[in-house]
């Protein structure tokens, strides 16, 4: 699967393990930066993956902060971005298979290594649903165009 992943300063680290898990694992993986310890801005790492993901460019992402929640509300200011904040491998599992969530935020001040990467498993390997929850992301969709 082609993965786009992202982080601010706070989140470098922990974005650079799981890239390079996730490269093991056989995915392709795109890293959008940051790339170092220096302060930067969540809304432009944010904005970057939100582009890859909504344009189709990489069919998901994976942004961490220090608690996954600025980069978060930056990935779904993208209408084709569905982005879910988690910090344990359930709520995971439940953003895919009920909102069909397309890009997932970790919080690396919040959660180690082995927990983000559990809750990256479980994003990577649940279908979404469908059906009932099918009408529900569509009116997601329909909210963003009454906006327009
Ligand atoms: O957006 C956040 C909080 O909602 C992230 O945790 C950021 O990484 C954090 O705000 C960065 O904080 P810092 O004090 O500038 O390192």
């Amino acid at each position: 699967m082609r993965i786009a992943v992202a982080a601010d300063h706070a989140g470098y680290k922990l974005k650079d393990e799981v890239a390079a898990w996730l490269r093991e694992l056989g995915h392709d993986v795109d890293d959008l930066g940051t790339n170092g310890p220096e302060s930067v801005d969540y809304p432009e790492y944010g904005g970057r993956l939100a582009k890859a993901v909504g344009s189709g460019e990489a069919e998901r992402g994976i942004v961490i902060c220090g608690s996954g929640i600025g980069i978060s509300i930056a990935v779904n200011r993208e209408p084709n971005c569905r982005c879910a904040r988690v910090d344990e491998p359930l709520s995971a599992a439940l953003a895919r298979e009920h909102n069909d969530a397309n890009v997932l935020a970790l919080g690396a001040r919040l959660i180690g290594p082995d927990m983000a990467k559990a809750c990256v498993l479980a994003f990577l390997g649940t279908e979404f649903a469908g059906g009932r929850h099918q009408r529900r992301v569509d009116q997601l969709s329909n909210l963003l165009q009454d906006s327009d």
